[in-house]
């Protein structure tokens, strides 16, 4: 008999189409406590867990006695109770690598929208402003040369870096955990204290993982610090910056603007302060979506679950410890 599974996200059909053929999978719409409900006996002898984004808690695992291995189309997985699931020897699969380059071009592309004003300023152009030729209230700041931050120096940090240093001759600075030998060798990334970085770069990027340690890393004292005319990133997790400060260091001009993928809520609320701010660019979490990366991404998702419940865990396992 197939082991079961349950899909909590929509997939391209050939992927699922595939998972079939290993499993009997239960789709359901998400992994809310009804939807569990309603599905009690598929979640009760479900071995598989397949999906995105959503809560996977100690609560949800206690509903799911037979669970041997979740599967996520993501690379964070913050989401994810990692001590809930290794103390009942779950194993979490997710989907690093597939969609570095992809995260990297949308970090570039806020870097230059957030530097050169691009969406403020199609926006003027498609009210009617531009009647005549432009003065300096459409000009924005130079990208290239100046000094780039990245916060969060992993996969996607050194494929930024690559960018910054061969397009745009940006001198790079980083901070991580440990130093970065390939990003030092390769692009002369310097490393630097978190305060260095926020004090010395025109830009910060950040692209760090949500984890206790990083919640908030980046608030009032942070801001304050950094150059008034720096514009800051943020493509990593929301919650790593505290809103309301970054709110109020673009209104007092503490810097000069954001470019925003992720936030402490999703999806943004539409009576956000930060949507009322021209220097703020905003996008819908988009990091990855392109038709490429998705499909990537899912396919990568899908041949992990089924490695994991193979026992195979040597590649993509955030804690292959867990396996039994
Ligand atoms: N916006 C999006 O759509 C999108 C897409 C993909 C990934 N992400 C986010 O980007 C994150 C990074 O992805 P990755 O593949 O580069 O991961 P990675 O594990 O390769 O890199 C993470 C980096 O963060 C550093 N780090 C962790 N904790 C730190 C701390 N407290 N202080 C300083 N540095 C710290 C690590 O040393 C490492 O350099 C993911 O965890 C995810 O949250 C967002
Ligand atoms: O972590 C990731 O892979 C992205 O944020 C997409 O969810």
């Amino acid at each position: 008999m197939k082991p079961s599974i349950i899909l909590y996200k929509a997939l391209p059909d050939v992927l699922q189409q595939r998972l079939e053929t290993h499993f009997s999978v239960t789709r359901v719409p998400d992994l809310k406590p009804e939807t569990v409900a309603q599905f009690a006996d598929a979640f009760a002898s479900a071995q598989g867990l397949l999906g995105s984004s959503e809560k996977v808690d100690q609560a949800l695992l206690e509903k799911m006695p037979q669970l041997r291995a979740t599967s996520t189309i993501s690379v964070g997985y913050d989401n994810f109770d990692v001590d809930a699931l290794n103390a009942r020897n779950i194993v979490l699969m997710h989907t690093p690598t597939v969609l570095t380059e992809t995260v990297a071009d949308t970090l570039m592309a806020l870097v230059l929208s957030s530097a050169r004003r691009v969406v403020e300023v199609a926006e003027r152009v498609k009210v009617g402003e531009w009647t005549s030729s432009i003065g300096p209230d459409w000009f924005g700041v130079d990208v290239h040369h100046k000094t780039l931050g990245i916060i969060g120096m992993g996969r996607i940090g050194l494929a930024l870096a690559q960018r910054a240093h061969f397009g745009f001759g940006m001198p790079i600075l980083y901070n991580a955990r440990r130093h970065h030998t390939e990003a030092e060798e390769r692009f002369q990334a310097r490393y630097g204290d978190l305060e260095t970085v926020l004090k010395e770069s025109d830009f910060v990027c950040v692209v760090l993982p949500l984890t206790e340690e990083t919640h908030h890393l980046i608030g009032e004292k942070q801001f304050a610090i950094m150059k008034k005319s720096a514009i800051f990133i943020n493509a990593g997790r929301g919650p790593v910056v505290d809103e309301t400060a970054l709110v109020e260091a673009l209104r007092n001009g503490e810097i000069l603007a954001a470019g925003l993928d992720v936030f402490e809520k999703e999806p943004l609320p539409i009576d956000s302060p930060l949507l009322s701010l021209p220097n703020v660019v905003a996008l819908p979490h988009i990091g990855s979506a392109t038709h490429e990366t998705r499909y990537n991404m899912a396919a990568c998702a899908v041949d992990n679950l089924i490695d994991a419940l193979n026992g195979k865990v040597e590649k993509n396992c955030v804690n292959p410890q867990a396996a039994r």
